[in-house]
């Protein structure tokens, strides 16, 4: 089983525990603190385990001709690249406000630290667990210095090569235990033939001791909860109140009857998946009474005659007689009794 461990305080992740889901608020929010609180609520009214934001201390995230240069897009907050994440981001002390109120509702929130010094603010903001998002994770050293700091860590995996992530294993376990590793797939939104589920096998193949867990992008709820039958351990999704609202990612999010029914959705799968064991259950008594087959006299057959399978037809029987699987061992037994045509044969007339 994979390892278990606590991601956020009193509740565990991995081996059986339930799935953990977390609603990605990103930059959903438009750069309204307000909205932001009605997404942390409507994530926690859905179910969700967890409210994610992004914080970026931009002049460390970003280089100076990154942050000045040009950005026209249509989902574009301002002139520069600059002035648009500038709109999204959110002060220290709006995150303050922000993680007692998901306190005061009663759900997690946690953020990607999105540079070295972000993650230091989330440090000291007391998150639950550091999220790492897709592009630090061929951040070595920032990888490094975060799992130093000893809070579990969620790492995304998107955009990397299998032979990175061998690596962000390595690093992140030489310094920390609780961390767990989730495919993602960097495009916005996600065309299912790009998702590669499989890669899920493949991780928990390679990393055993590593609960694995999905991050997607796609629209929407059927392959998070795919990836939930796979055994994901970890479910991160993008929320909105309105996929038509203007930014990158709301095309891509789930809207609030999305997000409470892929956690409807996944808490049943987890319920169906069950036991390996196979054998018929207390429920399927009903079923097996009225229609469980039998052992039954294909013709008449005198007391003291040596059975063999040419006597023997499998039919429902009335009364239910021997099961079909045990038809070969009563071959060359003596019956005790004169049976008729097309009775049922029962262990008691047997010799
Ligand atoms: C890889 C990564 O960080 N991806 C994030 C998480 O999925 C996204 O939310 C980006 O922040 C967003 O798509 C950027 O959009 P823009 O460039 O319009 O601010
Ligand atoms: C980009 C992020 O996540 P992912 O890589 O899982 O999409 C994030 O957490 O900010």
């Amino acid at each position: 089983m994979s390892l278990q461990f606590e991601l956020c305080p009193g509740r565990m992740i991995g081996g059986s525990h339930p799935c953990f889901i977390i609603a990605e608020i990103g930059q959903n929010h438009q750069g309204d603190i307000e909205i932001a609180k009605k997404m942390i609520k409507m994530a926690k009214d859905c179910g969700a385990d967890c409210a994610k934001f992004q914080k970026s201390e931009l002049e460390y995230k970003f280089s100076k001709r990154a942050l000045e240069r040009p950005y026209n897009s249509k989902h574009s907050w301002g002139k520069t690249y600059g002035d648009h994440k500038r709109h999204l981001e959110f002060s220290h002390d709006q995150y303050r406000e922000l993680k007692k109120y998901a306190e005061d509702i009663g759900i997690f929130l946690t953020a990607s630290g999105m540079d070295e010094m972000a993650v230091e603010f989330l440090h000291e903001l007391d998150v639950p667990f550091f999220k790492v998002a897709s592009c630090d994770a061929n951040n070595f050293p920032y990888l490094e210095k975060t799992a130093r700091k000893g809070r579990p860590m969620v790492v995304s995996t998107g955009m990397q090569s299998m032979e990175t992530i061998r690596r962000v294993y390595k690093t992140v376990k030489e310094h920390n235990q609780k961390f767990t590793l989730l495919q993602c797939t960097s495009a916005y939104p996600l065309d299912p033939k790009d998702v590669n589920l499989s890669v899920i096998r493949k991780y928990q193949e390679e990393f055993p001791d590593v609960p694995i867990g999905y991050s997607g992008h796609e629209k929407g709820i059927y392959i998070t909860v795919a990836a939930v039958a796979m055994g994901a351990k970890v479910v991160e999704r993008h929320v909105t109140l309105d996929k038509t609202w203007k930014g990158n990612d709301h095309e891509a999010s789930l809207e609030p009857s999305e997000l409470a029914e892929l956690v409807r959705a996944i808490r049943l799968v987890e319920t169906a998946m069950g036991s390996p064991v196979k054998q018929m259950l207390p429920c399927e008594k009903t079923c097996h009474d009225k229609l469980g087959k039998s052992v039954i006299a294909k013709v008449k057959i005198p007391k003291a005659t040596v059975l063999s399978l040419d006597m023997f037809a499998v039919k429902v029987g009335e009364p239910k007689g021997i099961p079909p699987e045990h038809m070969q061992q009563l071959v060359g037994k003596k019956i005790k009794v004169d049976v008729e045509e097309d009775d049922s044969i029962l262990a008691d007339m047997i010799e």
